[in-house]
């Protein structure tokens, strides 16, 4: 097993930058996911790491030796992509055995270690199939045994779950996650679902244009982003936009918003602030705060009814809030009721002006 560092690495294809001077330390045996949107350069980051695609500049390193210019087969480093490939006239044993089969192992070596990796992807049964016999899940599980029964330092994930429906995906995810887990592998994982980030990795890091805007534990980077495009990416933020007074904003039309102790901006500059829409309560008199020092007042646009909860629009000085609300039974809030909204500052990021 191995950490991986990149350090600084750039690449551009002709005049557009794909990486940007990015740097990030994997620690051994950690789940890492890589967000971003479409054309952020997440796959071009993990390809970097596995030997596909050479930096321009900046520095690679896996278990702590340099690797930037060592070529793909010599990095071992498992990967599993969205279309996985699997060889359709060869067995799922056989398609797991291939990279061992390439090394010139021993028959017996290698038909015990396939029923190994076999059986920790729960298809022990299934060697003597052949792919189109299986599901889709079932084929992504032989791809993962594939990349894993070579023992490789580092398992880079590409969508691997991507072509999965909803239901699938939810249980690859608990396996993979378990998998993971059992055999301690350092992990670095592209995905676009952000829910898939939050529940499965140590760490998350989120790239925009190139460059890595933030990274960090899921809470803190959900708790405390560091930017809007971090706020609004990584889940739904009410974005308020104003004057700092040091720990907090006033809006244009002077109402002040405070932000949680320790965030402080040279005051006078310009700012946002940045609320979960679950943080917010809403309620139609003006009534007692509880201690919540923010309170706006506006007019419910629309109710979108989910289930376990609903998300209320919100008018107020020309913004629509968005407020989501367990349901609990209680009354439920008219469209065009006229409404009180409530949170803490400790509920409350506040934003330097990018
Ligand atoms: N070989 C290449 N030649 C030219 N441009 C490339 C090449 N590979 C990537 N790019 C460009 O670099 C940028 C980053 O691409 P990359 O595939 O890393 O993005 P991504 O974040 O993985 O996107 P997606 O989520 O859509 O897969 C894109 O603008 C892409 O068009």
């Amino acid at each position: 097993m191995a950490g991986v560092q990149v350090s600084s690495v750039s690449r551009s294809f002709g005049a557009h930058k794909a990486l940007d001077d990015v740097s990030i330390d994997f620690a051994d045996g950690g789940f890492y996911a890589l967000l971003g949107p479409s054309g952020s350069g997440k796959t071009t980051l993990l390809r970097q790491i596995a030997g596909f695609d050479f930096p321009d500049t900046g520095r690679i390193s896996i278990g702590g030796e340099s690797v930037e210019r060592v070529p793909v087969e010599k990095r071992r480093i498992g990967m599993v992509f969205q279309n996985y490939a699997l060889f359709p006239n060869m067995s799922v044993a056989d398609n797991v055995a291939f990279g061992l089969s390439v090394r010139g192992e021993a028959k017996a070596v290698i038909a015990a270690e396939v029923q190994r990796a076999l059986d920790l992807v729960q298809l022990g049964k299934l060697g003597g199939r052949r792919p189109h016999q299986l599901s889709g899940g079932q084929r992504q599980r032989v791809a993962l045994a594939r990349a894993i029964v070579t023992k490789p330092r580092v398992l880079l994930l590409d969508e691997p779950l991507g072509a999965l429906d909803k239901a699938l995906r939810v249980d690859m995810q608990i396996e993979l996650k378990r998998i993971q887990r059992e055999i301690g592998i350092t992990t670095i994982f592209v995905t676009h679902d952000q829910e898939e980030a939050l529940t499965m990795s140590d760490r998350i890091g989120i790239l925009r244009d190139g460059r890595l805007v933030q990274e960090g534990p899921p809470e803190e980077i959900y708790d405390r982003p560091k930017s809007e495009f971090a706020a609004t990416f990584l889940g739904d933020a009410n974005i308020f936009r104003g004057d700092t007074t040091g720990n907090g904003i006033r809006l244009p039309d002077g109402t002040a918003i405070a932000a949680g102790a320790g965030a402080t901006l040279a005051a006078g500059a310009k700012a946002s602030c940045a609320v979960r829409p679950e943080r917010i309560r809403i309620a139609t008199d003006a009534g007692a705060s509880d201690g919540d020092a923010n309170t706006l007042k506006g007019q419910v646009s629309k109710r979108i009814f989910a289930g376990n909860n609903s998300t209320y629009f919100v008018e107020r000085d020309g913004q629509t809030l968005k407020v989501i609300v367990q349901n609990t039974g209680a009354d439920r809030l008219a469209e065009g009721q006229d409404v009180v909204l409530r949170w803490s500052p400790e509920s409350t990021v506040l934003i330097a002006a990018n």
